[in-house]
């Protein structure tokens, strides 16, 4: 059985990509008040989950992760936990209708405060000061004061993840998520938005349904609750170690800062912190892999991380991009495969795309994040491997970061709405127009091969 490791110990580690506190005696204050802190999730449901993502892995079930790139404390608003939880289900329901497939919905939530950074510094004019690296270590606001790394900050993280995951409890089981309002959030959410008239016929084709089953006497909880888990990636190696317990009943450790923790593409050195810190805890762990991943490499982590080969232990985000997820992927999957492990293999077609626009900012192409996806389909559909999920940067809001999509975005629009404080996220209609290419890919999937779930189980055995 894994212990929990010390300060000491971690700190002797090897580590990347985290914040420079200039005062020891500080951070080992906030670690001491955060270490006697109740756990933000409880050890039963991250068990859920894992037990889901089993499924997602085995081909039974489709995982969309998404949320925003970089949470901040000021969005921390009731408004703004609706607004990200409807998009997301909106998605949900557009792909688990459409394609006939449950969805795994687990948010980049109630935690994901922290990012990693290409340069440690950034320069307007003639002043350079520390990057940014989310509201968990220093201030947005370009001034000397805001760029300084203050551990106190790792509270704020603490309380806001706090707020937030009492919201979304009290919302995806408090009756807001009752799959009979469909409808209501179409008219709330989807009203005006290029995708309306296809979401509207769903919705409506849902109504039937649900008409119909009700008619029958089918009164069943899960159409009107709905699991939603939290996940974010765990970078701050001070904070994740502070919120790891000891569960009660099995006695194993787990990291209760989020349900799902995953380790960057930067920062999953085989002998690191990072990885460390996260074999020893029971968690689902995702892990990001980057086009210059191979088979040996993947397998080696899978080693390292989920030794016992738990089901539902490990996911891979692939995020190799557009132009090479055709070439990269089908060795590191068959790679893996032939190993006889399963895992949960999961598209992240944004953090490959990024570009930097002729006007400065920093963006994506919605065509380019269409094209891995499809590419992500087509490998597994070639390989006979199932496309376990979706990873995204997304918003509820309309935003102006992803060029393209429905309403043909150009770069010009980007100033209009640039609201993310790190990489730009897909806005409300890319979201949900995401949502229906997975679903057409994912349904021509499942009409190609009758039944791929029986199927996937039948080679399996
Ligand atoms: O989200 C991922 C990274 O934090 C982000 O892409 C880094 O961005 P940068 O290259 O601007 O530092
Ligand atoms: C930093 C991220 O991604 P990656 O590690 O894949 O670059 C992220 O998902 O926020």
């Amino acid at each position: 059985m894994s212990s929990i490791i010390s300060r000491e110990e971690l700190r002797a580690l090897p580590f990347i990509q985290q914040p420079s506190y200039p005062d020891k005696t500080a951070l080992d204050r906030t670690i001491d008040s955060l270490e006697r802190l109740p756990p933000l999730v409880f050890a039963g449901e991250c068990d859920d989950l894992r037990a889901k993502l089993a499924d997602v892995a085995e081909g039974r079930a489709f995982l969309l992760q998404g949320g925003d790139c970089a949470e901040t404390f000021e969005a921390v608003t009731a408004d703004n936990i609706k607004q990200k939880l409807l998009v997301q289900l909106s998605m949900a329901v557009v792909m688990t209708y459409a394609a006939q497939v449950p969805v795994v919905k687990v948010g980049r939530i109630a935690g994901q405060y922290a990012k990693p950074r290409s340069k440690d510094t950034e320069t307007r004019g003639d002043v350079t000061l520390p990057a940014y690296r989310g509201d968990a270590i220093n201030g947005f606001e370009f001034s000397e004061a805001a760029r300084a790394h203050d551990p106190q900050r790792l509270m704020d993280v603490y309380n806001s993840s706090a707020a937030t995951l009492n919201l979304v409890r009290a919302f995806v089981k408090g009756g807001f998520a009752n799959l009979r309002g469909v409808h209501t959030w179409n008219a709330q959410f989807v009203r005006d938005s290029a995708v309306e008239q296809e979401y509207e016929e769903l919705a409506s084709e849902i109504d039937r349904a649900l008409a119909f089953m009700v008619a029958c006497g089918v009164h069943d909880d899960s159409l009107s609750t709905v699991d939603f888990y939290a996940s974010h990636e765990a970078l701050l190696l001070e904070y994740e170690r502070a919120l790891t317990r000891v569960d009660s009943r099995s006695e194993q450790l787990y990291g209760c800062s989020g349900h799902m923790l995953w380790i960057g593409e930067r920062t999953r050195q085989l002998d690191g912190a990072h990885v460390e810190l996260l074999r020893r805890v029971s968690n689902p762990l995702g892990v990001k892999l980057g086009p210059t991943t191979t088979a040996d490499v993947a397998i080696a982590l899978a080693d390292q991380l989920d030794p016992d080969r738990i089901p539902g232990r490990l996911t891979f985000i692939t995020r190799l991009g557009a132009s090479k997820v055709r070439d990269v992927l089908p060795d590191v999957i068959a790679g893996v495969e032939a190993t006889g492990r399963k895992v949960a293999w999961v598209c992240d077609p944004m953090h490959g795309n990024t570009f930097e626009a002729a006007n400065g900012y920093k963006t994506r192409s919605f065509a380019d994040v269409a094209d891995e996806v499809n590419g992500f389909f087509d490998v597994h559909e070639q390989l006979g491997t199932w496309p376990g999920g979706l990873h995204v940067e997304l918003t509820g809001d309309d935003v102006t970061e992803c060029v393209g999509g429905v309403m043909n975005l150009s770069e010009a629009d980007l100033a209009s709405r640039y609201e993310t404080v790190c990489d730009p996220r897909l806005n409300r209609n890319q979201s949900l127009e995401l949502a229906f290419t997975v679903a057409r890919r994912l349904r021509s999937g499942r009409l190609g091969r009758e039944n791929p779930v029986q199927e996937f189980r039948a080679k399996e055995l």
